[in-house]
């Protein structure tokens, strides 16, 4: 680590696909830590504040509100100069300054683009990219979510030789590996040895260079090795590269959409999931999260999905009358069936 790097505030970044689980790693962080000022920056594609909320929600002695920054005007790597610059700025200036800033990108969002922000005058000399940390989906990659179909690109290519892939999802997460310093391979307990271990030489393959790769279950890693890495990654920018580097970063998003579906109040857990689950294999939905009332029940249903898979739990006590109505983010690919989901979703499972 360089001289300089001492002296400034260290910053990491976590990244990796939609419900890889960045936000159980951050936690799991944040458990660990406790004691040391860590500052927190949160942006979601498709927001309701949920990742927001549930690190405040976090009941971690000595972790302020304040310490948690949520930026929900778009993708962090396309607002970095209105948005997450002036953000960074003011948690320096603060009159008790953080000791280290944790950034949650996006499941979407390209992680070089923020790395360069890294390089702008107002932040160059008071931060340093301590480490990029991308958590992997293991189930995801053993299921084929990422992989390129080599027939479709090759007859797109031969359509259109500008073309860079047929499948989005397999950019973004080239991206977000491209950039690691460590790479975590998140949900090891949904596989069994022998996929996990096909799964980890098919992420080592497809990363650029050797990187440190973790095994892990519910984002559990020692915090002593993911804060401290020292990589100085924004001065190391042409070891990570991007499907954008020829456009200078610029990138579109509008290969993904999202949109806030209402639901109303629900007869029965069981029923509300067996319906999420079936609009999300229907519709080859990414992810939802978001919040239903069950009839009966005086908590609030929180619910998340990776692709068919959903969790929940009832995490806090409704206010009378106010919280009927639920709300769900829904997340997909271009072209995503918004109407017929909407639709779907305003039935009581
Ligand atoms: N089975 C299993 N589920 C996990 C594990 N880690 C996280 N999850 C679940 O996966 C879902 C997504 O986790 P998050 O931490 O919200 O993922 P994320 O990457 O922050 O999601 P986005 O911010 O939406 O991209 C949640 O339901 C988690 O409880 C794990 O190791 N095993």
């Amino acid at each position: 680590m360089s001289a300089a790097a001492l002296t400034r505030v260290p910053v990491t970044i976590i990244t990796g696909f939609l419900g890889a689980g960045k936000t159980t790693l951050l936690r799991h962080i944040l458990h660990k830590a406790q004691g040391h000022r860590i500052a927190v920056v949160v942006n979601e594609f498709g927001s309701l504040g949920i990742d927001g909320e549930i690190l405040r929600g976090c009941g971690i002695e000595g972790c302020r509100d304040d310490d948690i920054v949520e930026l929900t005007n778009g993708c962090l790597c396309c607002t970095v100069a209105d948005d997450f610059l002036p953000t960074m700025e003011a948690l320096l200036d603060r009159a008790d300054p953080p000791e280290h800033v944790v950034i949650e990108t996006s499941g979407l969002a390209l992680p070089k683009p923020l790395l360069k922000a890294f390089g702008w005058p107002t932040v160059r000399n008071r931060m340093t990219v301590d480490g990029v940390i991308t958590v992997v989906d293991a189930p995801a990659i053993a299921t084929g979510r990422f992989a390129d179909d080599p027939e479709a690109v090759a007859q797109q290519r031969a359509a259109d030789p500008s073309l860079d892939h047929d499948n989005p999802l397999a950019e973004v997460f080239e991206d977000q590996l491209n950039a690691a310093d460590l790479i975590v391979l998140n949900k090891t307990d949904l596989l069994s040895p022998q996929e996990l271990e096909r799964v980890e030489a098919e992420v080592r393959r497809l990363a650029p260079r050797p990187v440190r790769l973790i095994c892990a279950t519910e984002g559990k890693v020692d915090p002593a090795v993911l804060l401290g890495i020292g990589a100085e990654a924004e001065a190391d920018l042409a070891a990570r590269p991007s499907h954008h580097d020829a456009e200078d970063g610029e990138h579109e998003h509008d290969d993904f959409e999202s949109f806030v579906a209402t639901v109303p109040e629900q007869t029965s857990v069981e029923g509300f999931l067996t319906l999420l689950q079936d609009v999300a294999a229907k519709y080859d939905v990414l992810r939802m999260k978001g919040f239903a009332s069950v009839a009966g029940k005086p908590m609030r249903l929180a619910v998340q999905g990776v692709g068919t898979r959903f969790r929940h739990e009832f995490d806090r006590p409704l206010t009378a009358g106010a919280e009927c109505t639920g709300r769900i983010v829904v997340i997909g690919e271009k072209g995503l069936a918004e109407s017929a989901i909407r639709a779907a979703l305003s039935t009581a499972g």
